[in-house]
């Protein structure tokens, strides 16, 4: 049977001094900074991060985009863009190498392998989706990598990019230069496409680059949060562009994924952990690798601070704070999934409570029965009262639905999960 994962950890900190959270922050960060200095020489900086490479755009151009439509801001300073990558914006560690491989992400690393070794001729466009921190941007970049090596141009730029280069190039009539640019690449990689949603300009344009370069056989990769129907507001010839290709999920790693994860991290800062303690940060359920990867560094950080060999003891008073967190989360109620799945679904909660029976809206409905039932402690009354007043059979007949289906297919199991994660977000 299916079992839903458990929720992500809050953010709440009642039970710790905000103050002292930060001292022990402060210092693990220090401590893993002069660590890691000690331990391999420096890296090349990382790239840039996306926040700044937007205020930066921002701040320049002042331009402010509300609920899709662009807005000028006079009073800001205006500086002509600059259109072209400064290069090198490929982060050096996101790998194939190093890109450790298992069932949940099984698919989308076998599909990037192959689109990088093919650009252009097998899965396009190649659509990355699934929760936070479970690796896309890793494999969009490793893909980046392997065409560079090719010799190959490559573009990597994350959806906020876009939409501010498509704003400045409006405003300062370089929309020519802008589709130039575009069109030059052979191999085009865009992270987080859901946000250009319900952006017309830059939907507009991103259909117009997309097809010119499609129709070239140059390789488009992007990656999301959800699959494209479940993006909402997305125009409809994009989504169907974007499933033209290949779809490929990445799901949160079990436990013997998250295991191997955490050795070759550990064997990349060149820390020889013991294994007692990988498997205590790796038994911890975890949503995110970058979650795991933040648990291994606070426990690395936190041996070094206290001048103190790494043992279990020590890990689990590192880790306090989180897992004591993760044990306050709170349930879900009734009209947040409702909610929740009106969001993830773009199926207005009207129309879930309602009568209509078509099958965009009979199938939420049943999700949403199935996770009130599984996520809340509301009984198969009290659900089919939130739900518009439907018969207690009603809703015992949609969680049967939605179990069953799970039972069957991957696909539904993954889709279910997506929707929880979601709510999870949304929650916090
Ligand atoms: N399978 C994996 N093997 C090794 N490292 C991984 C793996 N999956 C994720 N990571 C690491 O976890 C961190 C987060 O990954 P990444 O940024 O690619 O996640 P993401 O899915 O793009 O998240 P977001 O949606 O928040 O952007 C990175 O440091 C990445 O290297």
């Amino acid at each position: 049977m299916f079992t839903p994962p458990k929720r992500p950890h809050r953010l709440g900190r009642s039970r710790f001094s905000a103050q002292r959270e930060k001292r022990i922050a402060d210092a693990a960060a220090n401590a893993m900074q002069s660590v890691t200095s000690r331990l391999s020489p420096p890296r090349t900086p990382r790239i840039v991060e996306d926040e700044q490479v937007e205020q930066t755009a921002n701040e320049t151009t002042g331009v402010a985009e509300i609920s899709g439509v662009q807005e000028y801001n006079s009073t800001v300073t205006a500086k002509p863009p600059t259109f072209f990558n400064e290069g090198g914006l490929l982060n050096p560690r996101y790998t194939f190498d190093a890109f450790i491989v298992g069932k949940s992400n099984q698919l989308a690393h076998a599909a990037s392998l192959a689109v990088s070794e093919n650009p252009g001729r097998i899965y396009n466009p190649l659509f990355l989706y699934g929760g936070v921190g479970l690796g896309k941007t890793h494999l969009l970049h490793a893909v980046g990598h392997v065409g560079e090596a090719a010799g190959l141009t490559v573009l990597y730029v994350t959806s906020e990019k876009f939409t501010n280069e498509i704003i400045n190039a409006i405003r300062f009539q370089k929309t020519e230069e802008f589709r130039e640019k575009y069109r030059q690449i052979d191999i085009l990689l865009v992270d987080d496409i859901q946000f250009i949603a319900g952006k017309e300009s830059t939907e507009e344009e991103f259909f117009h680059t997309f097809n010119s370069l499609h129709i070239a056989n140059k390789q488009i990769v992007v990656t999301s949060d959800r699959p494209p129907k479940a993006i909402p507001s997305l125009q409809d010839r994009l989504r169907s562009r974007f499933e033209w290709g290949l779809l490929a999920d990445v799901q949160a790693p079990e436990y013997e994924h998250r295991l191997a994860i955490l050795r070759s991290k550990a064997d990349s800062l060149h820390f020889a952990i013991p294994s007692s303690v990988i498997d205590y940060i790796a038994r911890a359920e975890s949503h995110s690798v970058r979650e795991l990867e933040g648990s291994l560094n606070r426990v690395i950080a936190y041996a070094t601070l206290q001048d103190a060999p790494i043992t279990v003891k020590l890990a689990s008073q590192a880790l306090e704070h989180i897992y004591s967190e993760k044990k306050q989360h709170t349930a879900l109620t009734v009209s947040e999934v409702l909610v929740g799945v009106s969001r993830y679904y773009n199926v207005d909660a009207d129309l879930l409570r309602g009568k209509q029976r078509d099958r965009d809206i009979v199938w939420p409905r049943q999700v949403a029965m199935y996770l009130m039932r599984e996520e809340t402690s509301a009984s198969w009354l009290q659900i089919g009262t939130e739900l518009g007043g439907r018969d207690h059979t009603t809703v015992i007949h949609g969680w049967e639905k939605v179990h069953a289906e799970m039972a069957h297919s991957d696909r539904v199991r993954h889709e279910i999960a997506a929707v929880l994660e979601s709510l999870q977000r949304g929650q916090i």
